[in-house]
Formats: C-alpha cells, sequence, structure tokens
C-alpha cells in the first residue's frame, strides 16, 4: 500500500525554540493515524507542518509520494483538508455558506458554484448533522455545532487527505461516536487518510490503526493501539497513574486515568508506603487497592 504521509527526520522550530525535534513518521493511504500526547508535546505543530502551513527547519515531508515543497497551493487544496481546533469567524456567513466555502477548490476560472457544489455541500451537511442549520449565521452556533459545520466544510473539499486537531473536543458524547463513525466510514468507502490529533486516548483505542505519542516534540513510541497504550508509555508521556486492560468490546486497550486518592488509598492499604512506590509497581495491571 502506498504511503500517504512520509516524515522523515523533521525538526520544526518557532524562531529558534525547536518544538519537534528528528521526527520520522509513515501514514499508509486509508489509514487512520492518531497524534495524542500532553499539552505543548507538539500535536498541533506536527499536524499544521503536514499541512503545508509550517516550514520544516530540518528533514522532509512527503505527501503521496511527492514532496510537499512541490506542491501548489491548488494542487494542495485539492489533496488536504486541514480543520484546525479553532477557526477564527471574521463574518457571520451561514452555514450553508460555509459548507459551500469547501468547494473553492474545484471551481472553475469565474469562481461560481454549480448545482452539482451545492448538492456536495448539502450531502456533507447531512453528513454532519448540520442540514437543519444551514440558514443559521455561523457566529450564532454552539461549539459543537460549529465544530461540525467546519467537519462539513472538510468534506466538501473532497480532500485525500483529511488532517484534523481535535475534532472531537466541543462534541457531546454521541456527536464523538458520530463523528469518529463518520470519520471510519469516509476511510473505508472513499479510501480518505485521516491524521487526528486527540486528547482522547479511548476513541483513539477504538478507531485508530496507528497511534503516536509524543513528548517534547519526540516520538515516544508509535504502532498499534495495544503496543502504544500500555502503562508504562502512557506514564512516560504523561506523567500520571494510568490502568490499562481491554475493551470490553473487542481487543482494543481501555485507558482509565487513576485519581490520586485512589492512590493515596492504595498506598495506606499496602502498609504505608508512598503514593509513588504503590503505583510504580502495579497500577497498571489491576485496581488500585485490589
Ligand atoms: N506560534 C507560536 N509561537 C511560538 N511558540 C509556539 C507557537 N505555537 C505553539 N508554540 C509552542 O510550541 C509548543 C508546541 O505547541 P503545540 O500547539 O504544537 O502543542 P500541542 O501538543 O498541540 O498542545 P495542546 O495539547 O495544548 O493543544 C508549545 O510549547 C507552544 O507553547
Amino acid at each position: 500500500m502506498r504511503d500517504a504521509v512520509v516524515v522523515q527526520d523533521v525538526s520544526v522550530a518557532y524562531d529558534r525554540n525547536e518544538v519537534i525535534r528528528d521526527l520520522s513518521l509513515s501514514v499508509r493511504c486509508g489509514e487512520f493515524y492518531v497524534i495524542a500526547g500532553p499539552n505543548g508535546s507538539g500535536k498541533s505543530t506536527l499536524l499544521k507542518t503536514v499541512a503545508g502551513l509550517l516550514r520544516p527547519s530540518r528533514g522532509s515531508v512527503a505527501l503521496f509520494g511527492r514532496p510537499l515543497a512541490s506542491y501548489g497551493r491548488r494542487r494542495l487544496s485539492h489533496t488536504v483538508a486541514y480543520l484546525p481546533q479553532t477557526i477564527p469567524l471574521d463574518f457571520p456567513f451561514t452555514v450553508a455558506e460555509v459548507v459551500l466555502m469547501g468547494r473553492s477548490p474545484h471551481l472553475g476560472p469565474f469562481r461560481l458554484e454549480g448545482r452539482s457544489d451545492i448538492q456536495k455541500a448539502q450531502e456533507a451537511m447531512e453528513r454532519t448533522h448540520v442540514a437543519h442549520l444551514a440558514r443559521r449565521p455561523i457566529d450564532r452556533l454552539s461549539g459543537g455545532e460549529r465544530q461540525r459545520v467546519f467537519l462539513a466544510q472538510a468534506l466538501c473539499q473532497e480532500p485525500r487527505l483529511l488532517l484534523l486537531d481535535e475534532p472531537t473536543a466541543a462534541l457531546d458524547l454521541a456527536h464523538q461516536l458520530r463523528l469518529m463513525d463518520l470519520l471510519e466510514e469516509l476511510r473505508c468507502d472513499r479510501e480518505i487518510t485521516i491524521v487526528m490529533v486527540s486528547h482522547d486516548i479511548n476513541l483513539a483505542a477504538m478507531y485508530g490503526d496507528t497511534i503516536l505519542l509524543l513528548k517534547d516534540g519526540r516520538s515516544v513510541c508509535q504502532g498499534p493501539p495495544a503496543q502504544v497504550l500500555t502503562f508504562q508509555s502512557l506514564e512516560a508521556a504523561y506523567g500520571c497513574v494510568v490502568l490499562v486492560d481491554e475493551s470490553p468490546l473487542g481487543p482494543f486497550p481501555r485507558v482509565t486515568p487513576v485519581p490520586s486518592r485512589y492512590l493515596e488509598a492504595a498506598a495506606r492499604e499496602s502498609g504505608g508506603q508512598g503514593a509513588g512506590e504503590a503505583d510504580g509497581e502495579g497500577a497498571g495491571q489491576g485496581a488500585p487497592g485490589s
């Protein structure tokens, strides 16, 4: 299978402050790839670099076998849709107008949308459950509704590669699942490659083919969820104690963060050891205090 994204020994700096360091990864065509890691570990910076919005200070990025630097703006917008964490609202366009803007890379010289563009916008709104909001100004929606509108815009763009920065952050439980199901559908039916930044480790475990765990701009580990989401690697990345067991839904890990009161109780029961000593040994395998 061809690679959709190849990042080779990439470093990225703001001024001279390197926040991604010598990072390499590859994403296969049609893969669901999740980037996780603590705040400030460089996830958004990495995503922006793959989107062509930031230039690496060292190393190279290739998309579908071509150097990213060789893509013109139009070709890139045909290939990649990027959904940032927050999108500034400059003007109170309606939802339908915002979604239709996703067709811009496909419009001809007069920039006029045709019937098929309008139909594609309608379909995208239906898939993301925002069709009922079509006439509402975008600045009068809730955070989660807005997030779904911008996803509809990205779908309307018909990209081969979808880059999403925390797309489920503002969504309720049902919409999180709907969005993840929709992404899975796009991946399977249309072979769209998905690279998603997420803080939701359990969604990543359920839907991701590969997870990259970042810390301080470096890879702690990357691979299938069962390989990456171990309590050792999560503790190394996040510095907190978690339980990892198998999900009742299937053969993938389920991660439960452990509040400190349970660690203290476990330490007391094990004869007054400090919480740090108690968690180091067995917190990953069983319930604290059990
Ligand atoms: N425009 C910028 N100028 C200077 N430093 C920046 C800029 N954007 C991000 N940084 C810094 O780069 C580092 C990585 O930031 P980035 O936003 O990539 O992290 P993140 O892993 O996406 O974090 P979060 O989970 O909080 O969204 C942080 O230390 C951040 O302060």
